[in-house]
């Protein structure tokens, strides 16, 4: 019979929100409690990995228990444990619609549950009672949906210090932006040693009716791409105006995150700092991707201009992890979600001020991307790649234009900090694509032969 740790030893490392893939995990514990006691019985376990490479990680696991294994949840089944005098069945609970409620039903009531804390942002606004169905383009995190009214991610990686996620949002409530989906509760769990609390989870606003930018940005050159004798701005998806509204909307958020948290102007040593920081990354990503070895000259290069820089920066809050995959566009316009930074980075380095910069750049390789990935496929189709080019470079100048029409600044002129975010990006995208997706690796490294001036 199995340890409920053997189980995870096996299953965690199939999930796709696990971030520790190809690391050996020398030991692993876990400790769990009760959310729920009723049928089907709710528990949640902290489960603490131990690399061989010596790093921790402790993810957060809610198992569902059923007495018989059930054929309807096949999909969700992990394992059979011993339990007191019979097997009991372990389904994960994210995946199994009966054990969803509890958690609406504790943040509505503001409950405590062992080490769980759940609060509610406002009054009345947690549509409790609802099941939750999971969303199938889960990533780093796993979110349920709520009958289109309520949207719950469980950040699976616990780390202390409240998520920025969940930290902007709540300050972004006062503003009344337009273009974020308004926070409506969160959870932490304490920290067992006495440490500061883990974010658990957040709840928001579901934006119902909405397409993301990924789709509809690879239609728009899925379209090109059909009609070989027209330009973008000829053939009939074209994407332009959308990345305009969208430089607007980024725009937006980013002014109102200035407003409501805190801001400082970039001392001069900042542009040395960051540049250390980011030869420092490229450093530790040559060690998962050899491939950047090629391109590594050229990249320090790119970093080196920015410490001689002096553009004025004023260095704020900022989104972190910007791409087409975060925004939602409504009938109305464009949301941006996810605010919790690049998964991989350390909480408390997401959390630092940064120049908006970070987020255009962010942006820009998307744009990158959407026109390269089907590039993939016919690495020798130079039409194709040719047209590619075109796509990226309509939609990142109009991208630009609607920031810079929104904000009064151009955050796409000629400058070295703006270059050097996009090659730091593409280079964290590299660590990337080699862990998750390794046949889009290329995206990025022709990228950045490009960016280093190789290409
Ligand atoms: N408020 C929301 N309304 C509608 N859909 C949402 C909302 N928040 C997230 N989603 C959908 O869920 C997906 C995953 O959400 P996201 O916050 O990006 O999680 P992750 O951190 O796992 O990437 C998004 O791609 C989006 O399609
Ligand atoms: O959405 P997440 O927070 O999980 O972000 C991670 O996964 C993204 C992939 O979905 C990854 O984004 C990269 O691929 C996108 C296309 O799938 C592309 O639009 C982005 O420009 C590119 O960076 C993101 O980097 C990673 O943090």
């Amino acid at each position: 019979m199995n340890a409920l740790t053997d189980l995870f030893r096996e299953w965690i490392p199939q999930q796709r929100w696990f971030g520790g893939k190809g690391r050996e995990w020398a030991g692993v514990t876990e400790d769990g409690f009760f959310l729920d006691r009723g049928n089907p019985v709710l528990s949640v376990h902290r489960v603490r990995i131990e690399y061989a490479d010596g790093g921790r990680d402790t993810y957060l696991v809610p198992l569902s228990w059923r007495d018989q294994q059930s054929e309807e949840l096949e999909h969700a089944y992990i394992g059979a444990v011993a339990g007191e005098g019979q097997e009991s069945y372990a389904y994960d609970a994210m995946r199994d619609r009966e054990s969803t409620a509890p958690w609406l039903i504790h943040l509505a009531n503001g409950s405590s549950v062992g080490p769980m804390h759940f609060s509610p942002a406002g009054e009345g606004d947690i549509p409790e009672g609802l099941p939750g169905d999971i969303v199938s383009t889960e990533q780093s995190n796993t979110s349920l949906v709520y009958g289109q009214e309520a949207i719950f991610k469980l950040f699976r990686r616990l780390e202390p210090g409240l998520n920025p996620d969940v930290e902007v949002h709540r300050a972004l409530r006062r503003t009344d932006n337009e273009h974020i989906a308004p926070l409506l509760g969160h959870v932490e769990i304490d920290d067992a040693a006495g440490g500061e609390p883990a974010t658990v989870a957040m709840l928001q606003t579901f934006v119902p009716n909405a397409s993301d930018g990924w789709r509809l940005a690879t239609a728009s050159v899925r379209d090109l791409y059909a009609e070989g004798d027209l330009h973008a701005d000829e053939v009939g998806g074209d994407f332009a105006a959308d990345s305009e509204r969208l430089g607007a909307a980024t725009a937006s958020v980013h002014a109102d995150m200035a407003a409501v948290l805190p801001t400082e102007p970039a001392a001069p040593e900042w542009y040395a700092t960051v540049a250390r920081q980011m030869t420092e990354r490229l450093a530790a990503a040559i060690e998962v991707v050899p491939q950047l070895r090629e391109h590594a000259d050229g990249i320090r290069e790119v970093y080196a201009a920015v410490a001689g820089s002096s553009e004025p920066v004023v260095r704020q809050r900022v989104h972190g992890d910007l791409h087409l995959g975060q925004v939602l566009r409504t009938a109305t316009g464009w949301i941006i979600l996810d605010f919790e930074g690049e998964p991989a980075r350390p909480l408390a380095s997401r959390r630092e001020l940064d120049s908006p910069l970070r987020d255009v750049a962010g942006m820009l390789r998307s744009f990158d991307y959407a026109a390269r990935h089907m590039l993939v496929e016919q690495p020798e189709d130079t039409q194709r790649a040719y047209r590619a080019q075109e796509w990226a470079a309509r939609n990142r100048a109009a991208y630009c234009a609607g920031y810079s029409e929104a904000s009064g600044l151009d955050p796409c002129g000629d400058s070295p900090l703006l270059r050097a975010f996009e090659a730091d990006k593409a280079v964290y995208e590299c660590v990337y694509e080699a862990r998750n997706r390794p046949h889009w690796l290329m995206i990025p490294l022709q990228s950045l032969a490009r960016l280093a001036g190789r290409d």
